[in-house]
């Protein structure tokens, strides 16, 4: 039976046509937008194989560049770009700001791949689709994975500009429900049951602090938490309220679901938000967050960002305890 968008349910109020209703499983006949992870170990690994045999260069960084953050690719040694739409299995980027090409080559002599544009949940795909590139990155040799977000300042601290490093986040979307784990468990990737507790490596985390330090943003860099909503609308003020009760100190709609695929294949982790805009939390504020502001922002720290994220790739590469 297919789905041919149009819901049928029987008598119970159970959809009849639904293709993840069907009995094949994983497999076959499974729908695309489904809750449940459809992409198995076999259909992934023929996406890095297409691009093993693609790209003689084998990363061992992986990189999500946040929105308006695309140059940190740009600063690649011996760049091979592959558009999203070339990849079998890869969804495409559809926002301002992500442009949808997965670039590989070597960042302070070591080889990386960077995502220039990711997948949000708002663009319509559910979360096991926007965290599927991390699990291709393991599948290609990724170790560690740094991923960075424009994010807006809950924290009334931050200011615009402001990096945080993520020590740990609030999964909204995943405390209601929704994960990208969800659906049967392949062990090739992970356990079932992962823990989360220390999903960021504190000492990569401290280390990026002192880089931080040594390119002068001593003043500018914070660690704190980071909250994913669904978006694509911004927060209304007594959300802003609420998430700034839970302890949130900056507010997104990623990356979350990418570090728990991550975390789940064992992929060390450092997470950094650019803050793109202060969230005020009062009826009586004009700031409004808006796109061509939080893309101003990423240009205007895209050069020291690159320098950060170079020094960070290099610590990788030499740290020895940092090595798997
Ligand atoms: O998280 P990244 O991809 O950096 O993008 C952030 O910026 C966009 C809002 O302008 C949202 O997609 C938000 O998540
Ligand atoms: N809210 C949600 N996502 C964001 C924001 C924000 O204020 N700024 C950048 N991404």
């Amino acid at each position: 039976m297919s789905c041919n968008g149009k819901v049928v349910m029987d008598g119970n109020g159970v959809i009849k046509n639904h293709k993840c209703r069907d009995s094949d499983g994983l497999k076959n006949g499974f729908d695309e937008n489904s809750l449940i992870d459809k992409y198995t170990f076999e259909t992934l690994t023929e996406t890095s194989d297409y691009l093993k045999k693609l790209v003689s260069i084998e990363p061992k960084v992986g990189i999500i560049c946040g929105s308006g953050l695309g140059t940190l690719a740009d600063a690649l040694d011996d760049k091979i770009a592959i558009p999203y739409e070339d990849i079998p299995n890869f969804p495409k980027s559809t926002v301002k700001g992500h442009a949808g090409a997965l670039v590989f080559g070597y960042l302070s002599g070591v080889p990386v791949v960077c995502m220039k544009g990711r997948f949000h949940y708002y663009e319509g795909y559910p979360l096991w689709k926007c965290a599927m590139p991390v699990r291709v990155m393991k599948l290609l040799g990724v170790t560690h994975l740094i991923t960075t977000n424009a994010a807006g300042g809950l924290n009334s601290n931050y200011r615009v500009g402001d990096i945080m490093l993520v020590k740990d986040h609030i999964n909204l979307i995943g405390l209601s429900g929704n994960n990208p784990l969800q659906g049967p468990n392949d062990e090739r990737f992970g356990p079932r049951f992962p823990p989360m507790a220390k999903a960021y490596d504190k000492k990569l985390l401290e280390q990026a602090k002192e880089f931080a330090k040594e390119l002068g943003l001593a003043k500018n860099i914070h660690e704190g938490v980071y909250t994913c909503v669904g978006g694509p609308n911004f927060e209304t003020v007594a959300e802003l309220r609420m998430l700034n009760i839970l302890g949130a100190d900056a507010v997104g709609m990623s990356t979350v679901h990418e570090v728990i695929t991550a975390r789940h294949c064992d992929l060390t982790v450092l997470a950094f938000s650019l803050i793109t805009n202060e969230c005020k939390a009062d009826y009586n504020s004009m700031d409004l967050a808006n796109l061509e502001e939080i893309l101003d922002v990423g240009k205007m720290r895209q050069t020291v960002l690159q320098k950060f994220v170079q020094k960070i790739v290099k610590y990788i590469s030499t740290s020895e305890d940092l090595q798997q």
